[in-house]
């Protein structure tokens, strides 16, 4: 089974306007909300490829209640431990550009993580988790590598989609999977990256000191796969972005889709690429028939 885990889940209430002044009235062209965060985002592609998964994650109030119902309604298994406040709305505003602004999410005590922590030592063998977004203020800012730690325990495997400094510290307890994009990479190690060289070569530090399979998604640019054998970068097909919001999560929940199918890391790779893509193609998450049509687009060059 593939768990995946949403320490902060989200509404993502996504609003269009014909421009956007500081200051002033504006009223919308188009809104839609959805049940967000990264994981949960896997999750919901997860199903939509056909493949099963359970999410679990800190939920509260009202918004909290919108995000379980809708998962009921889409089929997809759930976990979710119930926090005293409510879950936090992230607002992703459409102009001719998209500014995001994300909440802060509620607090989680003590008693609600351990309940986490009990659902992860039932994990077995085989299993997956999925470890991907933001962590709550209220954790300690080393909570994936502690969860990372008892899955490992438990002998899952262990996919990590998170920014921050902490992903280094990660990395000795040999993550399955993390996706960093340039920026994130970049970031881990004070750097800018602009080019697919600097991308490989700090992709391979992630490896030396541990990552099983590293992916750089690049946006437009690419996406760069780099393990202890092989170094691959993908193209990504030309098309109208339309959404951007959950593409990185739609090119982890791609390449599990495949990878748990096929075992064929370079399979899955190409999948993922496609399945990020489909999503930055469409208003909202990718459907599989999206995803079966820009497979064939995505060129993979073997780099060494
Ligand atoms: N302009 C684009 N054209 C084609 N594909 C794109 C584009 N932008 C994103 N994608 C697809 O989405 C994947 C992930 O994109 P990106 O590198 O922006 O990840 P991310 O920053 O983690 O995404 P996000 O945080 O928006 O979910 C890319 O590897 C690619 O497959
Ligand atoms: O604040 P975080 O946890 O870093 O990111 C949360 C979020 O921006 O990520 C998803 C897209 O990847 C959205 O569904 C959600 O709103």
């Amino acid at each position: 089974m593939i768990y995946t885990v949403t320490l902060n889940p989200s509404v993502d209430y996504i609003v269009q306007t014909e421009h956007f002044t500081e200051g002033e009235l504006h009223r919308t062209t188009n809104e839609a909300k959805f049940p967000g965060g990264k994981g949960i985002n896997v999750s919901r592609v997860l199903k939509r490829l056909g493949v099963e998964s359970k999410a679990t994650g800190f939920i509260g109030g009202f918004t909290g209640a919108y995000i379980k119902d809708s998962l009921k309604q889409e089929q997809i298994q759930t976990a979710f431990i119930e926090v005293q406040e409510d879950t936090r709305i992230n607002i992703k505003l459409k102009t001719a550009v998209e500014t995001e602004i994300n909440g802060q999410g509620p607090t989680v005590d003590d008693v609600s993580f351990q309940k986490l922590v009990d659902q992860i030592h039932q994990m077995k063998n085989d299993d997956i988790l999925v470890l991907a977004g933001s962590i709550p203020s209220s954790l300690p800012q080393d909570v994936y590598q502690h969860l990372l730690q008892l899955a490992n325990e438990q002998g899952a495997s262990v996919v990590v989609d998170t920014s921050g400094k902490a992903l280094l510290n990660l990395v000795q307890h040999r993550p399955f999977l993390i996706k960093p994009n340039h920026h994130e990479l970049g970031e881990l190690f004070d750097v800018d990256i602009h080019d697919v060289d600097t991308a490989v070569f700090y992709g391979k530090k992630l490896v030396e000191q541990g990552a099983q399979h590293v992916i750089v998604s690049m946006a437009g640019d690419g996406a760069l796969l780099v393990t202890e054998s092989a170094v691959c970068l993908a193209t990504v097909p030309k098309g109208e972005v339309k959404n951007s919001v959950g593409a990185g999560d739609s090119l982890v929940a791609g390449f599990l889709a495949s990878y748990v199918q096929s075992r064929d890391i370079a399979e899955a790779f190409q999948i993922g690429v496609a399945t990020g893509s489909a999503t930055a193609f469409s208003l909202e998450l990718c459907t599989k028939e999206e995803v079966d049509m820009l497979r064939p687009q995505i060129m993979m060059n073997n780099l060494g």
